[in-house]
């Protein structure tokens, strides 16, 4: 016990006194441990920890004893920017997977690899797979709610638009990945989505709990997940086999899979192993599917709370293209502007993403007038820096139109991060989200059912209409989903008789 004060003791002398970061503000127990943030991690809550310090202290705070947050766009840029801010430490104790672009820390690897998946999830490349990612999206989710529709009495059917997105976007990824055609929207098959939610538990134990890594206990504590594993990547290999079999006798596809069996670094000549391939493509799943139904669960959600703003994008759709008409992204690129602007300001009001954790390079930096000396790490902020008033208007009003023909509004919005190591699948993530919410405003007219817990009248503290609850963990995603990601779908009315 006496021990135990002393160090307590300490800590507090050091960190008021002795630590580098005496000066940058933050909150009190933050500077002693890094217990508040670990539980802030476990219940989901990062983001109103991040969220409501900045408030308090301003754009750099001191989150744990040798960690600060940066919340100031241009900040974040100059993190964000350059591969001397590495990935922290932590990324390094995932060890199931191989080397791959979003896990390693290593800038020479980060540029190799991104050289040669880039290419495939470039636009043009991703133009010419959009078929598939029609069929497999929007046109798949249109299949199943008309179905929905026509078995209700009413002629409304009530659906969960958090499941069927989720599934939609595991069936894009998995389908130009894996080389066939997934349909667990269709037919309700999880194998997939099951195995990339245990590479997810494995990728968490094995940061915060490493011990599940020890050999004599790996087995012990989480078995399942490093099978479930092995099965995923065994999948992987056999997509690869199958497809070097069908090329020998005919066409080449053009998907991701086959983009990156092709592959080649244009500075090293050097292409990715079949390991490698499959470990990337599980890569892609793991970092697309989820923060891209998210990113379509928020954005109807919102659209919901705001009548006139849904009635607005409804009206927008329905006069640029005709009932029945499949909506494809350059379409709707060029002549749904409006609707473009809604997925922009929701992406910055509800950013998927989390906190980007960096490490401060040799020679410190120097954010917001704080000296941050190497040795420290800090944590980009994305939602504190989207919603930050020193850079944006309104920040906590769903107001889309602040996006409408603003290029510098649209380079400031920070969700897919930005600099070396921004989100290369952002292309395929825009693909999913405009074509599927075009094309489900163009087919169904949408209401919050009569139970909804939250409407356009349940308002926050600061008159606004209130949000769903929300669990921040590797994404932000909605925390009951079965209560509050439920609309009451139907055939499309006249866009005339929409207020
Ligand atoms: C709305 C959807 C998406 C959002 C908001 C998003 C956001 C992000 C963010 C913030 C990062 C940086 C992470 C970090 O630095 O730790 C990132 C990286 C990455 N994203 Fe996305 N992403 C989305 C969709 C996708 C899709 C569809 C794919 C794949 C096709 C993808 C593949 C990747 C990869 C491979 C990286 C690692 C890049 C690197 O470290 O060099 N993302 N994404």
């Amino acid at each position: 016990c006496a021990c135990a004060g002393a160090y307590l003791a300490w800590r507090v002398a050091y960190a008021l006194w002795l630590s580098p970061l005496r000066n940058v503000p933050g909150p009190f127990w933050a500077r002693i441990s890094k217990l508040p943030m670990f539980l802030h991690d476990v219940r989901g809550t990062e983001r109103e920890f991040m969220l409501q310090n900045c408030a308090r202290y301003g754009s750099v705070f001191v989150m744990e004893p040798a960690k600060v947050a940066v919340c100031d766009p241009d900040d974040c840029l100059t993190v964000l920017g350059s591969h001397a801010f590495a990935k922290d430490a932590l990324y390094d104790r995932v060890d199931f997977l191989e080397p791959n672009v979003f896990l390693t820390r290593d800038p020479a690897l980060n540029r190799h690899r991104r050289r040669q998946i880039g290419p495939a999830l470039g636009l043009h490349s991703l133009l010419r797979m959009e078929p598939a990612i029609l069929a497999a999206g929007p046109r798949q989710l249109l299949a199943k709610w008309d179905r929905a529709v026509a078995a209700s009495a009413d002629g409304r059917a009530r659906v969960c638009y958090y499941y069927d997105f989720s599934l939609m976007t595991f069936d894009v990824i998995s389908s130009l990945g894996f080389g066939r055609a997934h349909r667990s929207l269709t037919t309700g098959d999880r194998r997939i989505v099951e195995w990339v939610r245990q590479s997810f538990t494995l990728m968490f134990l094995q940061i915060v709990v490493p011990v599940v890594k020890w050999p004599p206990l790996r087995r012990l504590l989480a078995g399942p997940l490093y099978r479930g594993v092995d099965e995923f990547i065994a999948f992987g290999a056999r997509a690869i086999d199958d497809r070097r079999r069908t090329v020998r006798d005919g066409p080449r596809p053009s998907d991701m899979l086959q983009s990156f069996i092709d592959a080649e670094d244009p500075e090293s000549r050097v292409r990715m192993t079949p390991a490698q391939v499959t470990t990337e493509t599980i890569i892609t799943l793991l970092a697309g599917a989820d923060t891209s139904s998210n990113t379509l669960c928020w954005t109807l959600h919102l659209l919901l709370l705001h009548p006139p703003l849904l009635a607005r994008a409804v009206r927008e759709v329905r006069a640029a293209f005709a009932a029945g008409h499949v909506i494809a992204f350059e379409e709707a690129r060029a002549r749904l502007p409006f609707l473009e602007a809604c997925v922009y300001e929701s992406m910055r009001l509800r950013p998927v993403s989390g906190n980007l954790p960096r490490c401060i390079p040799r020679g410190g930096v120097v954010l917001q007038r704080h000296f941050i000396p190497e040795g420290h790490t800090c944590s980009v902020s994305i939602a504190a820096a989207n919603t930050n008033p020193a850079v944006w208007a309104k920040p906590l009003v769903f107001w889309p139109d602040r996006f409408l023909a603003n290029e510098p509004a649209r380079r400031r919005m920070l969700t897919f991060s930005a600099g070396v190591r921004a989100c290369p699948g952002r292309h395929l993530a825009w693909i999913e989200i405009v074509t599927t919410l075009a094309n489900v405003l163009s087919a169904f007219d949408l209401a919050l059912p009569d139970d909804a817990l939250f409407t356009p009248r349940t308002l926050d503290a600061a008159g606004q209409p209130e949000t769903m609850p929300h669990f921040s963990a590797i994404t932000c995603s909605p925390k009951f989903p079965d209560r509050d990601c439920v609309v009451m779908v139907s055939r499309r009315r006249d866009a005339a008789s929409l207020n």
